[in-house]
C-alpha cells in the first residue's frame, strides 16, 4: 500500500509502504495510483514528493507475483500517469531505488538522492529486462553507453555516481526526504513539461552500429545463452532509434517473450534460493532464527597461499582484525606484499582507505591464543592439518572456533584431534577467496550450532552466500564434481576430444568447459588426490581401467606422470605457447596419445555425439546431487543450485543442476540414466539414485516440494 499526507502546507507527500523493501505489489501499485489521484486533485497540493517508507525507496517489481497472473494496476500506465502529471513530482530516493522502483522515480520529473543510496536496473539477472519503460528512458537520461552499461551489468551505483551520470539531479547526505520536500517547494511553480524524460531525444552517438554490435558481443561471451541481456541491447537499440512509442512497443515485445520464458524462471528461482540457504537448518534440529552466532572480533588465518591471502583481505575488508600467519619468513614478507596491494586494490575500487592497519603479520602461532576464530588454509594434507589442529587445541583461548579451508577432507578427523570438537567446522571458500561470493559451511558430527551460525554469519559479513552442507567427501561441490569428470575422462576413451567436450559445454553456458578448466586449476591438484586415495596403484592381474572395483580413467595421472601440469606448464589437455599462457591451443600430441591410449587397451573410438556428451557429464552430476540429497548432506535442492552456480560457473539462466534435472523433466533423466548406465555397468555414478527414482514415482514435483520427500535427517548430536 502507499500512505498520504500533505506536508509543509503545499507538498503532497506519497509513501511507498511495503517492508522489507517496498516492492511494487499489487497494493502498492493501488496505494500509488490512489495517492497520486489524491494530490493531483487536491487544490492546495502544488508539487509531489514520492518516498519510501523505512528509508528504502522500492526495491522493484514483487518478483512473488511473476509466477501468477496480473492483478492490480499495471506498472507502465502507472509511471506514466506519474510522468504526465500536471504537478511537479519529485522521487526521494533512499536505500535502493532498483529495477521497477528505479523506474518509477525515471517516470518523476526530478529524482533527489541520498549519496549511499543504490540504484540499478537488475532486471537482466532475473532474465528479464527493465520492461516498464526503463529500457527507453535510462538511455535518453543518461546516453546510450551508460544506459548499455547499467541495464546490461545489472550491476547499482551510488548517489553520488548516479549524480556524475546526470541519473539523479540532486545528491544529500542529510535526510533525503527533508532535502526533497525543500526541493519540491522550490520547483512547485514550474511546469514539469521539460522534465518528462520519455520526451527527451536520445542522445546522439558517432557510431551506434559499432557501440551496439560491440555491447552484443560483450554480453554474448559473459553469459553465454543467456537471453536477457541480447534482449536488454535490442531494447536500448530501439529507444536509440526509433521514437519513444515505438521502444515502447518494441520493449514490451522482447520483455513478453522472456517473461515466459523457462531462463527467467531459473533466475528467479536462483534470486530466492541465494536467499533461502540462509535460513539453514541441522539434523539436530538447531536452526538460522534460534542460534546466536559468536562475535568475532579478531581471527586469525593461517597459511598464506592463494587461499590464505585471499580469506584475509575478505576478513579484513569485512572489518575484522586479522593476523596472518605463515612459516617461512620469504613466503611470510610475499604474502604480504601480495595482501597489501589486493587490499589497495580494492579499497580504490570502493573509494575508501584501504585497511593495512587492521592485519598483522606473524610466523608463529602464539597470536592464536587472543583471537576469537581460526581459519586454517594450509597444504591440503590430513597430517599436517591434523598436528595443525592438536596445536590450535593447546594455544587457543576458551570458546575459540576453529575452522578448516579445506575443500573435502574430513572435518571429524580434524574435531577429534582437539578438546573442543564442537567449535570445529569447515569454511570452504573458493578461489579467488575475497571475489568469490560462495562459501560452503561445513558441519561436522559434534559442530555446535553456535559455531555453524558464527561461521554463517561471518561469511554473510565478508559478502558471500552461506551455505550450510553436512561433513562427506568433498562436501557437495566437490563430491558432485568427481561423477562429472569421470564422465569427461571416459567420453576421451571411447572416442572424443577435450576440444569437443569442452565445446559441449561451454554451448550449454559454462564459462569454461571441463578439460579447459582443468588446464587453469591445474591437473596436479588431482591427482595428488587420487594419489592419497590409493588410486594411483593398479592392483596386480587387473586392467589399468579398474581401481577399487569400479572402471576408472588413468589418462589424467599419465599426463602427470609427463609432467603436464596444464596451463602452469604450458601443457595439458591443450597446449599453450608458454608456461603460464592463457589461450588453449588444440594438441597434435594429446591426439596421438589418445589413440595410442584406446589401441593399447582395446578399445575402438566410436562417434559420440553433442547429446552423449552433456547428458553423460551433467546427468552423472545431477544423479550425485540427488544421492546427496538423500544422505542428508545438502538439506534441499536449493542448497545444491546456490553452490553450483556460484562457485561452480554454472549459468544462472540455467537454475542450478536440481532446478535443470526438474526442467529436463525428471523422468526423461531417469530414463537416460538407466540407458548410460546399461551400457556402461562398472560406472556406478551411472546407476539412477532412489531419490530420483521415488520423485518419478510420485509424478516428478517440481523443485519446491522435493523436500517432502527426503528423510528427515536423524540427530546425530
Ligand atoms: C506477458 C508479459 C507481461 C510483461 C509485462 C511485465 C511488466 C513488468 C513491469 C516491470 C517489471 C519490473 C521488473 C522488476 O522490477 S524485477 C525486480 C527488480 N529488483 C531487484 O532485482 C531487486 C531484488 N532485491 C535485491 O537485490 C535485494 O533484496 C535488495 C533490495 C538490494 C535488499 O537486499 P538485502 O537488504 O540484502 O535483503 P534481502 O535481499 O535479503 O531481501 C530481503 C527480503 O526481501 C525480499 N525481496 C527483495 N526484493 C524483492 C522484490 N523485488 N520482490 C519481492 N521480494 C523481494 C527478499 O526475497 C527477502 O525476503 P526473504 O528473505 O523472505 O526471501
Amino acid at each position: 500500500m502507499a500512505q498520504y499526507s500533505r506536508v509543509s502546507g503545499t507538498v503532497g507527500l506519497i509513501t511507498l509502504l511495503n517492508p522489507p523493501v517496498n516492492a511494487l505489489s499489487a497494493a502498492v501499485r493501488q496505494g500509488i495510483v490512489d495517492t497520486l489521484d489524491k494530490a493531483l486533485s487536491d487544490r492546495k497540493v502544488k508539487s509531489v514528493v514520492i518516498c519510501g517508507h523505512n528509508g528504502k525507496f522500492c526495491g522493484g517489481a514483487d518478483i512473488r507475483e511473476f509466477s501468477s497472473p496480473l492483478t492490480g494496476p499495471p506498472l507502465i500506465p502507472l509511471i506514466q500517469g506519474v510522468e504526465s502529471a500536471a504537478k511537479p513530482v519529485v522521487a526521494a530516493i533512499d536505500g535502493v531505488a532498483l529495477g521497477g522502483g528505479l523506474e518509477l522515480a525515471l517516470g518523476c520529473h526530478y529524482r533527489i538522492a541520498h549519496s549511499k543510496a543504490r540504484l540499478g536496473l537488475p532486471e537482466v539477472h532475473l532474465g528479464l529486462l527493465p520492461g516498464a519503460g526503463g529500457s527507453q528512458r535510462l538511455p535518453r537520461l543518461i546516453g546510450v553507453p551508460a544506459a548499455l552499461d547499467l541495464i546490461t551489468t545489472g550491476r547499482h551505483v551510488t548517489g553520488a555516481e548516479a549524480l556524475q551520470l546526470g541519473l539523479v539531479d540532486k545528491v544529500t547526505d542529510r535526510n533525503t526526504v527533508d532535502e526533497a520536500v525543500k526541493f519540491a517547494l522550490s520547483v512547485a511553480d514550474q511546469p514539469p513539461n521539460s522534465r518528462r524524460v520519455s520526451t527527451f531525444p536520445c542522445p546522439r552517438h558517432p557510431d551506434l552500429d559499432a557501440l551496439f554490435e560491440g555491447a552484443m558481443q560483450r554480453v554474448r561471451q559473459r553469459a553465454r545463452g543467456a537471453l536477457a541481456p541480447v534482449a536488454c541491447v535490442q531494447a536500448i537499440r530501439a529507444a536509440a532509434t526509433l521514437p519513444y512509442a515505438q521502444g515502447m512497443e518494441r520493449e514490451r515485445e522482447l520483455m513478453a517473450t522472456l517473461f515466459t520464458s523457462g531462463q527467467a524462471r531459473a533466475q528467479q528461482y536462483h534470486f530466492f534460493a541465494q536467499r533461502a540457504v540462509g535460513r539453514w537448518s541441522m539434523p539436530s534440529g538447531a536452526r538460522w532464527d534460534t542460534t546466536k552466532p559468536g562475535a568475532v572480533h579478531k581471527a586469525m588465518v593461517i597459511g598464506l597461499g592463494t587461499m590464505g591471502r585471499g580469506i584475509s583481505v575478505a576478513l579484513v575488508q569485512a572489518g575484522v582484525s586479522v593476523v596472518a600467519m605463515e612459516t617461512n619468513e620469504k613466503q611470510l614478507m610475499e604474502a604480504k606484499q601480495a595482501i597489501s596491494s589486493m587490499l589497495e586494490r580494492g579499497a580504490k575500487r570502493r573509494g575508501v582507505a584501504p585497511a593495512l592497519d587492521k592485519i598483522r603479520y606473524s610466523w608463529n602461532m602464539e597470536p592464536a591464543a587472543d583471537v576469537d576464530l581460526v581459519i586454517e588454509a594450509v597444504f591440503e594434507d590430513m597430517a599436517l592439518k591434523k598436528k595443525l589442529f592438536q596445536q590450535l587445541s593447546a594455544l587457543c583461548k576458551p570458546g575459540t572456533f576453529l575452522c578448516s579451508n579445506t575443500s573435502g577432507l574430513d572435518v571429524d578427523q580434524l574435531a577429534s584431534e582437539t578438546r573442543h570438537p564442537e567449535l570445529v567446522v569447515g569454511m570452504h571458500f573458493f578461489a579467488p577467496a575475497h571475489v568469490m561470493k560462495l562459501l560452503e559451511v561445513v558441519y561436522g558430527s559434534r559442530s555446535s550450532p553456535q559455531a555453524v551460525a558464527t561461521a554463517m554469519e561471518l561469511g554473510k559479513r565478508m559478502g558471500k552466500v552461506s551455505v550450510a552442507v553436512g561433513n562427506c567427501r568433498g562436501f557437495v561441490g566437490n563430491r558432485m564434481l568427481k561423477p562429472y569428470l569421470e564422465q569427461a575422462f571416459f567420453l576421451l576413451e571411447e572416442g572424443t576430444t577435450p576440444e569437443f567436450v569442452d565445446q559441449v559445454l561451454e554451448e550449454f553456458g559454462f564459462a569454461m568447459g571441463v578439460f579447459r578448466m582443468s588446464d587453469l586449476s591445474g591437473l596436479d591438484v588431482g591427482w595428488r588426490v587420487r594419489k592419497a586415495d590409493g588410486l594411483l596403484n593398479v592392483s596386480e592381474g587387473h586392467s589399468a581401467r579398474i581401481r577399487q572395483g569400479c572402471r576408472y580413467s588413468p589418462l589424467g595421472d599419465l599426463l602427470c606422470e609427463q609432467g603436464r601440469f596444464g596451463q602452469k606448464t604450458g601443457r595439458g589437455w591443450y597446449q599453450y605457447d608458454k608456461p603460464g599462457g592463457r589461450v588453449a591451443k588444440p594438441d597434435p600430441w594429446l591426439h596421438g596419445f589418445l589413440e595410442k591410449f584406446r589401441t593399447q587397451h582395446g578399445l575402438v573410438a566410436h562417434r559420440i555425439d553433442h547429446q552423449e556428451v552433456l547428458e553423460r557429464c551433467l546427468y552423472a552430476l545431477m544423479n550425485e546431487g540427488f544421492r546427496i540429497l538423500e544422505d542428508g548432506i545438502a538439506a534441499g535442492p536449493e542448497d545444491i543450485d546456490v553452490i553450483y552456480v556460484l562457485g561452480y560457473s554454472w549459468p544462472p539462466h540455467r537454475g542450478g543442476p536440481m532446478f535443470y534435472a526438474g526442467m529436463v523433466g525428471l523422468q526423461k533423466v531417469l530414463e537416460r540414466l538407466e540407458h548410460y548406465h546399461q551400457e556402461h555397468p562398472d560406472i556406478p555414478s551411472l546407476k539412477p539414485c532412489n531419490l530420483l527414482r521415488k520423485l518419478v514415482v510420485n509424478g516428478s514435483p517440481p523443485v519446491h516440494k522435493w523436500r517432502e520427500f527426503l528423510k528427515k535427517p536423524q540427530s546425530q548430536l
